[in-house]
Formats: C-alpha cells, sequence, structure tokens
C-alpha cells in the first residue's frame, strides 16, 4: 500500500470566500480540487451516479443527459433527509475521485456537515469565515440570488464557530483583513508545502 497523500481541505458556509482564497492559492502554484464542481462534472458523467438520483429525486433530474441543477436545488433545500440522502449518493463518489486526483488541497462547503472529513481524513482544516451580511450579500451578487435563498442555503450548513472549532487555522476574509498575510502566516507554520 503506497504512504496516504497529505490533504489540506478548506472550508468555510456559503459565500466565506473558498474559492477566492484558491485563486490566491493558484497564483503560488496551488491547485485546489473544487468539490462543487468534481461533485457537478460526476452527477453528469457516472452512470450509476446518475441511476442513483433519478431513483431519489425523479427522472426529471436528467433532461436528455444533462442535469437539471434547479431540479436538485429545490429538492435538497426541501427537508434535511433529502440533503443526507443526495450527500449519501454524492459524497463517496467525489471522495474516490479526490483521493485518486493528484491533488492535495480540497475545498468543501460542507466538510463536517457531509461527515466527508470522514472519507478524505484531511491532515489540516482552513476555514474561511466572513461576518453573515457580507456573506449574504456576496452570494446574492454572484448567483443573482434574493436574501432568501442565500440564508437558505446558509441554514443548511454548520455555523462558523463549529467550524474554526474543528479547524487548524482559519482565515478572516471579511473584506478588511488582509488575505495574503494570513496565508503567509499559515505556511509559516506548516512543515510541509505543495
Ligand atoms: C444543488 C446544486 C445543483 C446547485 O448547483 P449551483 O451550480 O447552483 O451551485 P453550487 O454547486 O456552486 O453550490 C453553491 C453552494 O451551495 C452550497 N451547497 C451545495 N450543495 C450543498 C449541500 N449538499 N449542502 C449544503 N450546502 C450545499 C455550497 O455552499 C456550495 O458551494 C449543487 O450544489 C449540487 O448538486 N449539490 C449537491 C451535491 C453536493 O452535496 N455538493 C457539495 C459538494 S461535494
Ligand atoms: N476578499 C474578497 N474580496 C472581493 N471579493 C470577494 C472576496 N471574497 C469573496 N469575494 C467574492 O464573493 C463571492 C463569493 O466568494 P466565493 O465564491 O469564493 O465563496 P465560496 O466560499 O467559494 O462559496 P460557495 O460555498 O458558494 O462555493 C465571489 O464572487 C467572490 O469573488
Amino acid at each position: 500500500m503506497g504512504k496516504k497523500k497529505k490533504v489540506i481541505a478548506i472550508t468555510g458556509g456559503i459565500g466565506s470566500g473558498k474559492s477566492y482564497v484558491a485563486q490566491l492559492l493558484a497564483k503560488r502554484g496551488i491547485t485546489v480540487y473544487d468539490c462543487d464542481a468534481a461533485a457537478k462534472r460526476l452527477m453528469q458523467q457516472d452512470a450509476v451516479l446518475q441511476e442513483g438520483l433519478k431513483k431519489l429525486i425523479g427522472a426529471d433530474v436528467y433532461q436528455g443527459n444533462q442535469l437539471q441543477k434547479s431540479v436538485v436545488t429545490k429538492f435538497l433545500l426541501a427537508s434535511e433527509e433529502h440533503q443526507q440522502a443526495i450527500q449519501q449518493l454524492v459524497h463517496p463518489a467525489v471522495a474516490t475521485d479526490f483521493l485518486h486526483s493528484p491533488y492535495n488541497w480540497i475545498e468543501s462547503a460542507i466538510l463536517f456537515e457531509a461527515h466527508f472529513d470522514q472519507l478524505i481524513h484531511p491532515d489540516i482544516i482552513i476555514s474561511i469565515i466572513a461576518p453573515l451580511q457580507t456573506r449574504v450579500q456576496r452570494v446574492m451578487q454572484r448567483d443573482q440570488l434574493t436574501e432568501a435563498q442565500a440564508m437558505d442555503w446558509i441554514g443548511k450548513q454548520w455555523p462558523q464557530e463549529e467550524l474554526v472549532k474543528r479547524s487548524t487555522f482559519t482565515i478572516n476574509n471579511d473584506d478588511d483583513t488582509n488575505l495574503d498575510q494570513q496565508i503567509d502566516c499559515i505556511f509559516k507554520q506548516i512543515d510541509f508545502h505543495i
């Protein structure tokens, strides 16, 4: 058996700035595996996953071969049970894909909520936090959502304090605190650079 690869997970709720921080890391030569993008790619390509989703949500989750994101969103936000059921289908596929990928860094909004941490066993966890109102504004602007829709997503995710408690490092992305300095500080404290 090969040695387990080092895994550095970035987490944080919707609009906290995970992808933004990933862009700053890209400038330092680090590629961060994007769970949302991977989930969508696999839901589009993986035949077993497609069958599972059709059984769970209904045949209209695909039109032809095309994933209907609005159908998934409506189903997912309807109840805790629905959210859990989708995650139980999608996350093992994403975890396997990540563990077989060449990447060490990964970003997921729901690392803990979905027990994804227990599938990928991160060595280091970095949480990204920002004031709630800032996150709502960012998401409304980025995704053309209403405040209520942004709050629906936030309601499906853990409070930031819980993420911070379980993280090795926290980055404050509140628009005032310098992000590159915080990243530098973390890099000084980790004994491997990937
Ligand atoms: C619902 C979907 C179709 C919405 O797609 P869309 O392109 O509109 O948004 P995107 O994927 O960028 O998600 C935006 C944000 O919503 C939040 N979110 C997505 N899925 C979940 C979830 N299962 N639980 C809580 N929040 C979630 C995250 O903060 C995410 O970054 C998509 O997110 C999806 O298929 N989710 C279910 C699969 C899943 O659990 N993905 C999480 C990463 S593995
Ligand atoms: N420090 C910042 N300065 C300027 N814009 C920012 C900053 N942080 C985030 N943003 C913007 O806010 C929006 C949300 O950030 P981002 O997409 O990184 O969030 P996220 O945590 O990845 O959210 P999600 O869970 O939905 O994937 C994006 O449009 C991003 O460009």
